[in-house]
């Protein structure tokens, strides 16, 4: 489980995060809302040892991680597919996937054909360049690195940016059953509604770096709050 508690973050001496808590179990799918600008990608960089705390507590499976990088966390199971995916787009599809190695015990370096199940567009596209992808192909694939590393946490920014409807659809089949399988917290933020209604277990909604909603997924089905906060 992670617990995060009352954080504070700053870019320079801008506070982009004021105070945040939030916590992501085991299982669950938990929604990170809110408009542009609010903070959100900060609060994930934060998750994902990108970005420090300068006050706060982060607890991941009972470990207080504030202070550890980007590669330790990713080596403690916590995976995440930056907003804009970051694939490699001179490296083949084969090569981004082996990309995820580096963060695993030689034992595990190799490429789970389970992977292909979830995504067969990218077996069919092993030798293709990445740069040659549809958006919505190397989302999949960034998503396919992260799941290399055989993560406890998932951490994934906006991953429906920019993406076509049927891609979307598959992403969120593959949320679903990631979800399922019961073995992995899943933190998503996601700007588009529908998306978050149909898979958040809980969520949070972030205003001007702070939190101002929060509750379980029903909720925002019911919670008429929830548009406001959101609309533009
Ligand atoms: N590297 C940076 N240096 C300085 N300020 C930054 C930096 N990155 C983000 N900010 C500022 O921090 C605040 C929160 O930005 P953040 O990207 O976390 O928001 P967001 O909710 O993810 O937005 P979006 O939905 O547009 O991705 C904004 O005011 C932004 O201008």
């Amino acid at each position: 489980m992670l617990k995060v508690s009352e954080l504070d973050v700053f870019y320079g001496a801008s506070q982009a995060l004021y105070n945040v808590s939030m916590q992501a179990d085991i299982g669950k799918v938990t929604c990170v809302l809110g408009r542009n600008g609010v903070g959100k990608t900060t609060l994930m960089k934060a998750l994902a040892g990108h970005q420090f705390a300068k006050n706060g507590d982060i607890i991941w499976q009972g470990d207080k991680i504030n202070k550890v990088a980007a590669d330790g966390r990713a080596k403690q199971g916590i995976a995440y597919v930056p907003q804009g995916r970051h694939i490699f787009s001179q490296l083949t599809v084969e090569e981004n996937l082996k990309t995820a190695f580096s963060s695993l015990p030689k034992s595990q370096r190799f490429i789970d054909p389970e992977i292909y199940d979830l995504f067969p567009v990218l077996k069919q596209m092993l030798g293709r360049r990445g740069g040659d992808l549809s958006g919505g192909q190397q989302q999949q694939l960034a998503i396919a690195r992260a799941l290399l590393l055989r993560p406890k946490m998932l951490i994934l920014d906006e991953p429906t940016e920019g993406i076509q409807p049927s891609i979307i659809k598959d992403i969120q089949k593959v949320i679903e059953l990631l979800r399922d399988r019961g073995n992995m917290a899943i933190v998503l933020v996601e700007q588009y509604l529908d998306f978050a209604k149909a898979l958040a277990d809980e969520y949070i909604i972030l205003e001007r770096g702070r939190v101002v909603s929060a509750g379980d997924g029903e909720a925002l089905n019911t919670s008429g709050d929830v548009e406001r906060l959101l609309a533009i």
